[in-house]
């Protein structure tokens, strides 16, 4: 029976995302912030489902040496080691487009909130008190709104409060005066955003730059009238400054749905009158999360295929347009073919676009070419994750070229490879049809057509009448039936190359004898798969 590859959830899953995932996985539960349970349901996961309380630390890869995937049923990456995942081959995707929406809804939730103290009113009125004048508060029209990140989040937020009459300025260094004005926001430096706004709102990922961004030195620039509100990452306002400042009325409200260290649930800002804190709740709808989890479940498939995966955030390529996807089997299994052929892994590798395909982005197929090439010398697992990593360390640097004549096809591939020793190979493939099978369509200067799939065997030999028979009868002695072939002489007619399609692979004694019968000087197999 073949094995269907384990998909781990970690954490709460839509029922959305579990029906994503469809039946052709084996899908396994594990508490993911229980370590003791997760390090050893890892061991046989191909694919793991996490939210944001299962981390996935170098200890937690290390415990998956199957895994192929960590996908985010959601937006961020805090609980994930990139670095580590990178190294180990394991792709990594979040669901950045799934929960902005409630996101910026539950931002513009809280700053209303603070604004009129929204959530301290029901509390007393709930418990007896009925205090008009002491919840009192502030009208959101007119006032200046910073919003600092003008990301998914942020943009988002700025529109829907321009609704409210607010007058929106932005600071984010890495966007585009043209977003902004798209936005309806105007771009400010960060400390004259401060000074001005009466309302600050962050939508920023946590990062080195980014950690205590909002601190002392900030409340200092700030109107002591200001409100503050963090939906993005605890630890990007400093906890214990926005206490000191609302405290000494610096700063005179905050609204909060994220903390430096979570769960959390007895910070001294939460005994503060002027505080509205919710409980990590910006993606916390059933919408938010029917999009995450289907999301996730997607990437998961995706990458089990060996598909290109949007929402990947560690592989090293840009966007893959559609009419490049099948290309990106073809080259790896080129990748291979080049290896065995020489032997070894080249110094150089030089990825040669032809004809149609020539003028579209192709950075993932260098990406797949390299693995292909690495992939049979490697002694870990080699995915396009890893495989620029690999190549570094084993000294193989690679280029991507392109000209639009595709010469006999429409479009091909040739994989160019150059040795330490000087030896340069060439590989070169296409897709024909209308199923669009990839062929081998040249091999070391050697031009024949060859189905590109299952399990190859090839032999250079001097040309001469029998050849073929005796390799055959060799192959058959061992019961191995040959399902197309090919040969192919070189320009002077003096050497050839026979190119086998086997149903099952050449046995090395069988192919040794082949070699041995025709004199070849170069003779080797290419499996079917890895
Ligand atoms: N509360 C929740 O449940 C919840 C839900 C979703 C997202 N988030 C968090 O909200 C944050 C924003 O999410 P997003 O989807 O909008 O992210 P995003 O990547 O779309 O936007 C982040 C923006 O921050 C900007 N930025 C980075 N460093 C900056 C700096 N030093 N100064 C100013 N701008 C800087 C980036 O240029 C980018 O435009 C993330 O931390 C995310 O994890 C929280
Ligand atoms: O509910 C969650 O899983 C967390 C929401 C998440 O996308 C975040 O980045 O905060």
């Amino acid at each position: 029976m073949t094995r269907h590859p384990v998909v781990l959830i970690a954490e709460e899953l839509s029922p959305a995302g579990v029906e994503a995932l469809g039946t052709d996985v084996d899908v396994r539960r594990v508490d993911g912030s229980d370590r003791a349970a997760l390090l050893p349901a890892l061991a046989d996961a191909d694919a793991v489902l996490v939210r944001g309380a299962t981390l996935m630390d170098r200890e937690a890869i290390a415990a998956g040496p199957r895994l192929k995937v960590i996908a985010r049923a959601g937006a961020g990456l805090d609980n994930v080691d990139i670095p580590a995942a990178t190294e180990a081959g394991v792709l990594v995707a979040d669901a950045p487009a799934s929960d902005v929406t409630s996101t910026a809804e539950l931002t513009v939730g809280l700053l209303l909130a603070v604004a009129r103290n929204i959530s301290q009113a029901d509390a007393a009125l709930k418990n007896g008190s009925w205090q008009r004048a002491r919840w009192s508060g502030v009208e959101l029209s007119g006032k200046v709104l910073g919003v600092v990140g003008l990301g998914r989040t942020g943009s988002l937020v700025a529109r829907l409060m321009a609704a409210f009459g607010m007058d929106v300025v932005a600071h984010d260094p890495y966007v585009t005066a043209a977003h902004a004005s798209a936005t309806g926001v105007r771009l400010l430096p960060l400390d004259e955003l401060l000074a001005r706004c009466d309302f600050l709102t962050v939508h920023l990922p946590r990062t080195p730059e980014t950690t205590g961004l909002i601190g002392f030195d900030s409340f200092r620039r700030m109107k002591p009238s200001v409100r503050v509100v963090n939906a993005a990452r605890g630890s990007v306002v400093d906890e214990n400054e926005l206490y000191a400042a609302l405290k000494e009325g610096r700063v005179a409200g905050a609204a909060l749905d994220v903390y430096a260290g979570e769960p959390c649930t007895d910070s001294p800002l939460f005994t503060l009158d002027n505080v509205v804190a919710t409980p990590h709740l910006g993606a916390s709808t059933g919408e938010a999360q029917e999009r995450a989890g289907i999301d996730a479940a997607n990437s998961v498939l995706l990458a089990l295929a060996g598909e290109h995966v949007p929402d990947a955030v560690n592989v090293q390529c840009g966007p893959v347009p559609e009419a490049m996807r099948p290309w990106l089997p073809l080259t790896e299994r080129l990748g291979r073919v080049l290896t065995r052929a020489a032997g070894g892994v080249p110094a150089r590798l030089e990825v040669r676009l032809r004809g149609e395909i020539a003028g579209l982005p192709a950075g993932a197929l260098e990406l797949a070419a390299l693995k292909g090439v690495l992939e049979q010398t490697a002694t870990g697992a080699v995915s396009r994750v890893n495989a620029p990593l690999l190549a570094g360390r084993c000294g193989l640097t690679s280029r991507l070229t392109a000209s639009q004549d595709g010469g006999a096809q429409r479009s091909a591939a040739t994989l160019r490879g150059v040795f330490p020793d000087g030896r340069i190979v060439t590989v070169t493939g296409t897709l024909t049809g209308v199923r669009l099978q990839p062929k081998l369509v040249e091999v070391l200067g050697h031009e024949l057509e060859l189905p590109l799939s299952g399990d190859l065997t090839f032999l250079r030999y001097p040309d001469r009448p029998g050849a073929v028979g005796l390799i055959g009868g060799e192959f058959a002695a061992e019961g191995v039936d040959i399902a197309a072939m090919q040969i192919s002489r070189d320009p002077s007619g003096t050497t050839a190359l026979a190119g086998f399609c086997v149903d099952a692979p050449v046995p090395s004694t069988a192919l040794d004898r082949a070699a041995i019968s025709v004199g070849a000087d170069l003779a080797w197999r290419v499996p079917a798969t890895g």
